[in-house]
């Protein structure tokens, strides 16, 4: 689906399609070479990094393997809750493994500051990040990441993954939604 069939709830868009896919590529390229002779595990977080993970795997030259979890937030029922449960656990024992997480966006970075050291704990040779989007202003926890595709203004976004009350995640490009979707 593109921004135009967004039954009027205006999205500008921050980035295309081809500016998307143009930076994936840039990043499989850049994973690639870090990674040379060593095999690669994929951990896409559910459900925002599907679209993701779906085209940075495509981007790579070479062999990768992917597994997901899926990991949510409770307590409040807010994500800066910080509490974080697992809901679906990953199918690969990473002991001895170079990890690279991907995911959608890091916002506050509660949710990735939590996976990381859940999985460190379990003995990978490496864990790194790779997002597609960061929120520099929104973070409140430092979070090493050592590819990003693009640093956002502290605004809400949605499509390609990412989904505003579940909606708008099968929007190719990525976009901010007009106000009145909000109130
Ligand atoms: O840095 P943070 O403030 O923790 O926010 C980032 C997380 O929030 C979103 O997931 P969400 O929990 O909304 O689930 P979803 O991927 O299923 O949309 C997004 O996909 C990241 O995983
Ligand atoms: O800006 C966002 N949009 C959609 N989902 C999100 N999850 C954290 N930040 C965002
Ligand atoms: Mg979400």
């Amino acid at each position: 689906m593109d921004e135009k069939h967004v039954e009027g709830d205006l999205v500008n868009v921050l980035y295309t399609e081809e500016q998307i896919q143009n930076r994936l590529a840039e990043l499989a390229a850049a994973i690639e070479r870090d990674y040379e002779g060593k095999e690669i595990l994929l951990v896409g977080v559910l459900k925002g990094a599907v679209m993701v993970m779906a085209d940075l795997a495509r981007h790579f030259g070479r062999h990768v393997e992917m597994d997901w979890m899926a990991i949510s937030s409770y307590g409040s029922g807010t994500k800066s809750s910080g509490v974080v449960r697992i809901l679906k656990d990953l199918d690969t024992d990473i002991n001895g493994r170079h990890v690279v997480v991907v995911e959608d966006i890091i916002d506050t970075g509660l949710t990735l500051s939590w996976l990381v050291s859940n999985l460190a704990s379990r003995g990978p040779a490496s864990v790194e990040i790779c997002t597609l989007l960061r929120k520099p202003e929104a973070q409140q926890m430092s979070v090493d990441v050592k590819y990003v595709g693009y640093d956002i203004p502290n605004e809400f976004v949605v499509g390609y993954g990412l989904d505003f009350n579940e909606k708008y995640r099968n929007l190719r490009s990525i976009g901010t939604l007009a106000p009145h979707v909000y109130s």
